[in-house]
């Protein structure tokens, strides 16, 4: 199975700790400015699976980045919306983009494609503003699967939210998409940081 994994929420919520931490199982601290697509494979129930990987900075200026939204929505099977448990703008804004989502979703007449909540930072509980209940709650209003987890402390919990996710996307119907041009896995910290223009595509 190939998917295409969409990452999204505000600025400096852990979107590339959580990629990195999945594709290198490392936490390295900064990541800078950093717009990418990965290619990452791991074997769930005796399967292969290969996961392209957009990790994107968020924009909120929608109006702006129209098109390049309906790209990724395009071109998404699945979604992980972060946001930072230290945060409630970052809260806020996951909540608006799950809308945004659905309602592109609806316009562009996309394939269902399941969406992760994901509270990071979790290791930072003393400066928590977010509660996990509203996370639950936010799921659980919205159709959508929650975790929280800390890039930054922990593996598995991160291991989890893209095995949760693909457990979801092999539930829902997948269309075959255009192939990136480019597969394997990301197996050291250069080829983390080699970037991929997504104007390419
Ligand atoms: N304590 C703690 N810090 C984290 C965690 N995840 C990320 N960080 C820190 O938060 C900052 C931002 O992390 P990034 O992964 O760059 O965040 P991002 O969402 O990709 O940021 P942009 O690319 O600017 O949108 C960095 O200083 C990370 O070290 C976490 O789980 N716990």
């Amino acid at each position: 199975m190939d998917a295409n994994i969409v990452v999204m929420g505000t600025e400096s919520v852990g979107k590339s700790a959580l990629t990195v931490r999945l594709l290198t199982r490392r936490f390295i601290g900064e990541y800078g400015d950093i717009e990418s697509i990965y290619s990452h494979s791991f074997m769930v129930d005796g399967r292969e699976i290969t996961l392209n990987i957009w990790d994107s900075p968020c924009s909120e200026d929608l109006s702006v980045e129209t098109s390049l939204f309906e790209k990724k929505v395009q071109w998404a099977d699945g979604y992980v919306l972060v946001y930072s448990i230290c945060d409630r703008a970052s809260f806020n804004s996951v909540s608006r983009l799950i809308q945004t989502i659905k309602s592109t979703k609806d316009y562009l007449n996309a394939d269902k494609a399941p969406i992760v909540i994901v509270g990071n930072k979790r290791d930072l509980c003393h400066r928590r503003t977010v509660l996990s209940e509203e996370g639950r709650l936010l799921a659980l209003n919205t159709d959508c699967h929650f975790y929280e987890v800390s890039a930054a402390e922990n593996y598995h919990s991160v291991l989890m939210v893209f095995h949760g996710l693909v457990n979801r996307m092999k539930d829902a119907k997948m269309t075959m998409k255009r192939p990136l041009g480019f597969k394997g896995i990301v197996k050291s910290m250069s080829a983390v940081f080699a970037r991929r223009r997504t104007d390419s595509f």
